[in-house]
């Protein structure tokens, strides 16, 4: 079904041409005409589907741009998110002038408090710093008539749930309530539910809950193996751009380093850092100035950053729903990707707890040696001679090459120069701290670094068979894994 099918206002039909859409995606075509009639809603569908306009289009029909009260606000767990998020509302408010506001963390608060003077319709937001406006009455939300929660499970998850009860307390009774993800674990649902009025589910029902799309490989190999082996597969992938998770903020921090050493062009992206120069790494990203992000969770959720090719779990996720998150930055919008993850032998159960969830088994390669990795960096660069030959834009060596030719044979000659342009693989030393393999000690109810204790996919698993609601104690978790 088209758009220009749906019972919407002229202005978003054209606002949605104008981004190129012309079919809905399944989600959009199951979910827009329902969240129409006013009900409550929980919406869920593979990563990269279109969620975003699946809200989006509903919250922009329900705005009146004439009237200057906030009246619609989506929320999602990470500032790069509120942005990216903020920028599609915003497209899509286009010709209905339809405003949205980003309000998040890190950015200076007065010059949001000018943006708001400016009666915005609608707030994409980070929960924190839309709480600091609630508090200082720079934001109401008294006359909101949609809520937005994006990345439902992760805002119910960890940490975020008081700011989420809190902030919902300011919001009006009769709201609607939307919830969006690609992963709804039983347990949030219940709880979500609590909250909401008689929510209507709209899922997408596919056989896998990762998409089709993308690749699964996963290597089985030790702790300090698993730095050469991503080098080495960088080297014969070569992939186009690549995003490369790590467990903590060090190991981002230690990898984006380490690779640097060894002369590949990566950038790291955690909580810790500046906003501006978060701002500047994913920049750079998007610009293809880097071609490798090195990433904690923060990157994990939500972001739609064409063309990325791979997805490298250097460290195994936190919880099987992460590692849906994580794949999910390749393969959207139709596009093929990669993904592949390093499993250290203490940690192969939690491989099958994945493929439990996501319904798709993996596939076991092996980590490729020091000549394989030369193999695919010569054949980069015979790749890269061959464009320069059909580009047919070096007759200015030509002279020089004839008086080559006459000193040297040929072989010798294109060899040499072939070993100039190829990146030998480098095995430069790296050191990298240990990261203890993922265990969670199951009483305290929040990660522990190392330990004995079981593996919270376990306990997780058991929670889903029971219904728990047990993600409460789990707010020490964003500090560390964002
Ligand atoms: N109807 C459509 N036709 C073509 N492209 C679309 C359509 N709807 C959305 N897209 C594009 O698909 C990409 C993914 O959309 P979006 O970010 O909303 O996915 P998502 O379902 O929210 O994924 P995630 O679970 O990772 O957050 C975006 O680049 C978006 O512009
Ligand atoms: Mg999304």
């Amino acid at each position: 079904m088209k758009f220009s099918e749906l019972k919407i206002s002229e202005e978003i039909k054209k606002a949605t041409e104008r981004m190129g859409f012309t079919e809905m995606t399944p989600i959009q075509e199951q979910a827009i005409p329902v969240a129409e009639t006013g009900v409550d809603l929980i919406g869920q569908a593979q990563t990269g589907t279109g969620k975003t306009t699946a809200f989006g289009i509903p919250m922009i029909e329900a705005a009146d741009p004439h009237n200057s009260d906030i009246q619609g606000v989506v929320i999602t767990p990470t500032r790069e998110l509120a942005i990216q998020n903020a920028q599609e509302l915003s497209a899509l408010g286009f010709y209905k002038k339809v405003r949205t506001v980003a309000i998040y963390g890190g950015q200076d608060i007065q010059r949001q408090i000018r943006d708001l003077k400016r009666r915005p319709s609608i707030i994409s937001a980070t929960p924190g710093r839309l709480l600091d406006h609630i508090k200082r009455r720079t934001i109401r939300l008294d006359q909101i008539k949609m809520i937005v929660l994006d990345e439902a499970d992760e805002m119910l998850n960890m940490g975020f749930i008081e700011d989420i009860h809190e902030i919902l307390e300011s919001t009006p009774q009769n709201r609607q309530t939307l919830l969006f993800s690609a992963t709804m674990p039983r347990p949030i649902q219940l709880l979500a539910e609590k909250f909401m009025h008689e929510p209507q589910k709209v899922q997408v029902k596919a056989k896998t809950l990762t998409v089709s799309l993308i690749e699964q490989n996963y290597v089985k190999l030790r702790e300090n193996e698993k730095f050469d082996a991503l080098t080495r597969f960088l080297d014969i992938q070569t992939p186009e751009r690549a995003i490369v998770f790590g467990r903590t903020k060090r190991r981002v921090d230690e990898l984006m380093r380490a690779l640097q050493k060894r002369g590949y062009e990566a950038e790291g992206i955690h909580g810790d850092l500046t906003q501006s120069k978060r701002d500047l790494v994913l920049r750079r990203f998007k610009q293809n100035e880097v071609k490798l992000l090195i990433a904690t969770d923060v990157a994990a959720r939500g972001l739609d950053i064409s063309n990325v090719t791979h997805v490298y779990n250097f460290d195994l996720p936190q919880d099987p729903e992460s590692y849906v998150h994580r794949i999910g930055r390749t393969g959207r919008a139709g596009k093929t990707g990669m993904a592949l993850t390093f499993i250290t032998p203490s940690e192969f159960p939690h491989l099958r707890s994945i493929e439990r969830l996501t319904k798709q088994p993996m596939k076991q390669i092996n980590a490729p040696s020091y000549e394989e990795a030369l193999v695919g960096q010569q054949k980069l660069a015979i790749d890269h001679l061959k464009e320069a030959l059909e580009s047919g834009n070096y007759h200015a060596y030509a002279s020089k090459a004839q008086d080559l030719l006459d000193d040297f044979d040929a072989v010798d000659l294109v060899a040499a120069a072939l070993k100039l342009i190829t990146k030998e693989p480098d095995t430069t030393p790296v050191r990298l701290t240990r990261e203890q393999p993922l265990m969670v000690k199951r009483s305290s109810g929040r990660q522990q670094r190392g330990g004995k204790g079981r593996s919270s996919y376990h306990s997780r698993e058991r929670d889903r068979r029971q219904g728990n609601n047990n993600y409460r104690g789990r707010s020490k978790q964003k500090s560390q894994r964002y």
